[in-house]
């Protein structure tokens, strides 16, 4: 038997997992393939750490920390589902939910005093934010659209808000004293520890954390956000949005810059919502109200006051919402706003599904409005300018005619700013900070004031020299353009253009068109082609990586949901990402009530596929590779008669869409001729199914429109979520008799 480990993680994806894995698990069989559940879920990982607070029973193994052992050996071979990385709001409710179901693990302790309580924060905060990605992507980032799909949306177009020129929607970033102006890089040419300095004014010197090992050849950075610089751009933006009479909406990627950006949050807040500050912090410091966490949490807060100091803060909360522009709204009905929870608007999926919306954004009553988009870091801030200009220029994409943006990115061994939360820190005094090598030399150095947020980042040598081979492959295999988006005017760019042309030298581009373009440049000629129906490669590092395969993929197949996205382990393993998104909370919401599933498995499908032909290849298991052929024909045959899932209760979901790709996989099996065991095992079945078809469906829609309960959200109950998933005996019948 041959492995390949299947992730149980959160929301949406975990849900689909409980129809899809028994399926996959009947047909793999077949072929010598068993797959093995991993939980890595939110829940599954705080109970996992915390093993002593917990009674015998219900302790589980660490499974993330044997995958991330896993993830380097060759065998290797992972399909990740996306999973929810927690803002402070959800670890907490997650915690919540676990105690009121008879799981002792401590509280959060946002206020650790004794060395136990720091040790209880230090495990949370390992859990927090993105903590399973970097952990695993041991690999660079390959995502694309598979031809199957693209041709499925150039032939049933999703739907594109028109673009005019007169839009007032735009983009706010500062134009200094942020990350991008204030960095600094630097190459190690030798093997070194660092030491990261703190030096007050009076000269009284600390290290910010603990010395870091740097390997030749890596490069590190240092650079810091100024907090005067972001507070007087952001009082500055709220007056323009009033002025413009646009909504004001703030883009952040709290989850993934889990240290910087929550800070980042909290001062949009607090400007936001100044007066509010000005008239009660005190009252509401002492109640330990803390808006890095969202204005949900002040709003929380205020039942611990006295009626009368409440309604003082509520009639000045008021005032503000009657004099401030409109904020952009997640939920117009229940007057969530944008700035109410950091993870509810992440920069990747918001601005691209903005600018699918005609450059608009939800106000309190619902409606569509121009917007200001602010993204205060502009680092990257421009390739969202680039792309806004265009649409203004030139009006709305047509998905029917447009090209594709594929991406290689780079991210292994947590490169660039997605690994550097352990290295970002809140100034507490004005002073200098210096990142020293062990013989002295000081390689950075920064003055900063209190307040400011000071990161570093590390990017190794090896991940780069990787991932300009990717690159180089899918250029020559794809026949494609590809651009590298680095901008030889910030400094760790300056630093990675130097490597990618070392490398580039050393391999085969014969022939091959490889350029370098800074990104809003790179993104303005891929936007331009990309018009014209012609492919652009991105070559990006991680940021851009992850803002791109939400971008282009949005924009070109109406979700990155359908992307095929690939991490080639650097020691040999593969690791298979589901799509290129995240854990769709608003489809749970829509199955708690509705007991619909809309959430579209493709991303499972594409990465089952290419999982399957991985371990073929390596194992020279041919039934295994026959299972990968039949499956990439079962999904193009799926997207040809349209039997993805639909937005409405009542109609086709994810459960009917499983039950139709194990439909046209028995009979892709059945048709072929390489494998004469498969093919006998796989007629029957697809038989029974197809005689089927209407009562199966019948089965799985029977209880469309009710509401369903699971029991918990972040624990829910693993049997009722199996019953709810699995609706159809006929169809158990036939899977489980495999
Ligand atoms: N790889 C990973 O583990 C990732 C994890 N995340 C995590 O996921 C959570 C949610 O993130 P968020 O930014 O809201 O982005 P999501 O990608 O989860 O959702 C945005 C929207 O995209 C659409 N969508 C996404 N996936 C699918 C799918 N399979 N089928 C159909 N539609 C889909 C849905 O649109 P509609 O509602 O219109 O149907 C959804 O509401 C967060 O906790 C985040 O940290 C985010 C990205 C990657
Ligand atoms: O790890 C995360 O929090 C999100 C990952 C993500 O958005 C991506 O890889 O595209
Ligand atoms: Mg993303």
């Amino acid at each position: 038997m041959s492995t390949i480990i299947y992730t149980h993680t959160d929301e949406a994806p975990a849900l689909a997992t409980q129809s899809f894995l028994p399926i996959i698990r009947a047909f793999g069989k077949h072929a010598d393939v068993q797959f093995e559940l991993a939980d890595i879920s939110l829940a599954g990982r705080i109970l996992a750490v915390f093993p002593e607070f917990l009674q015998e029973n219900q302790r589980i193994p660490d499974a993330l920390a044997q995958l991330g052992e896993y993830v380097l050996q060759p065998e290797a071979n992972v399909i990740k589902l996306p999973n929810i990385s927690a803002s402070m709001p959800q670890l907490n409710a997650a915690i919540s939910e676990l105690q009121s179901k008879g799981y002792a693990v401590p509280n959060y302790p946002s206020n650790p005093q004794t060395d136990e309580e720091k040790d209880i924060q230090a495990r949370y905060d390992r859990i927090k934010g993105s903590a399973v990605n970097p952990v695993l992507r041991e690999g660079n980032s390959d995502r694309r659209a598979p031809k199957a799909v693209k041709n499925f949306a150039k032939k049933y177009p999703h739907s594109m808000g028109a673009w005019s020129a007169d839009s007032k929607s735009h983009i706010a970033t500062m134009s200094s004293g942020d990350f991008f102006h204030n960095e600094k890089s630097v190459t190690v040419q030798e093997p070194t520890t660092v030491k990261f300095v703190f030096t007050d004014k009076s000269g009284k010197q600390s290290e910010l954390r603990k010395p870091l090992k740097l390997l030749a050849g890596e490069i590190i950075d240092a650079t810091y956000m100024s907090k005067k610089a972001l507070i007087a751009f952001l009082q500055e933006q709220v007056k323009d949005a009033k002025n413009q009479g646009v909504l004001f909406s703030l883009h952040m990627k709290a989850t993934m810059m889990k240290v910087s950006d929550p800070i980042i949050f909290g001062h949009a807040v607090k400007v936001f919502f100044a007066p509010v500050f000005e008239q009660f912090g005190d009252k509401l410091a002492e109640i330990g109200v803390n808006v890095n966490n969202g204005f949900g949490n002040l709003l929380a807060g205020l039942e611990k006051l006295d009626s009368e100091t409440r309604q003082a803060i509520e009639a000045k909360i008021a005032e503000v919402y009657a004099q401030n522009p409109d904020l952009a709204m997640v939920d117009s009905d229940k007057g969530i706003t944008n700035l109410h929870v950091p993870s509810d608007v992440i920069v990747d999926a918001s601005m691209p599904a903005m600018i699918r919306n005609s450059g608009r954004m939800w106000d309190k009553n619902g409606k569509a409005i121009d917007t200001k988009a602010v993204i205060p870091d502009s680092s990257y801030a421009g390739i969202y300018t680039a792309t806004i200009n265009f649409c203004k220029e030139n009006g709305a994409f047509d998905p029917t005619t447009m090209g594709s943006v594929p991406n290689v990115g780079l991210m292994a061994q947590k490169a660039e700013e997605y690994g550097s939360h352990d290295k970002t820190f809140e100034i507490q005094t004005d002073g200098k900070v210096e990142i020293v090598t062990e013989n002295g030399t000081v390689l950075t150095s920064h003055e900063v004031e209190a307040g400011d947020i000071w990161r570093a980042c590390q990017t190794k040598d090896a991940p780069i020299k990787d991932w300009v081979q990717l690159a180089v492959n899918r250029a020559r295999l794809s026949n494609t353009p590809a651009i590298f988006w680095l901008d030889e005017n910030r400094a760790h760019d300056a630093e990675l253009i130097q490597k990618v042309k070392t490398y580039l030298a050393d391999l085969d581009t014969n022939g091959l068109e490889i350029s370098i373009l800074a990104p809003e440049q790179a993104c303005s000629a891929s936007l331009k082609r990309m018009k014209d129906g012609l492919d652009t490669i991105s070559v990006t590092g991680n940021v851009l990586r992850d803002y791109n395969t939400d971008l282009f993929p949005i924009l070109e197949l109406g979700t990155s949901a359908k992307m095929l996205s690939i991490v080639p382990l650097m020691n040999g393993g593969g690791m298979f990402e589901t799509g290129a998104g995240g854990s769709a909370p608003k489809h749970v919401q829509q199955f708690n009530e509705e007991n619909h599933l809309r959430w579209d498995s493709l991303g499972e499908f594409l990465a089952l596929a290419v999982s399957l032909e991985h371990l073929a290849q390596r194992e020279g298991n041919a039934k295994a590779q026959v299972l990968a052929d039949t499956l990439d024909a079962a999904t193009e045959q799926l997207l040809l008669n349209d039997k993805s899932p639909k937005r409405k209760a009542g109609e086709l979901d994810n459960r009917g869409s499983h039950f139709y790709i194990a439909l046209y996989w028995a009979q892709a099996l059945a048709a072929q001729d390489k494998d004469a065991d498969l093919k006998a095992t796989f007629a029957p079945v697809a038989e029974k199914l197809a005689s089927q078809e209407s009562e199966i469906l019948a089965e799985l829609a029977s209880g469309a429109g009710k509401a369903v309960d699971l029991n918990g959200y972040y624990f829910v109950d693993a049997d009722k979520v199996a019953q709810a998933m699995r609706p159809s005996a006929k169809l158990n019948a036939v899977i489980d008799a495999l």
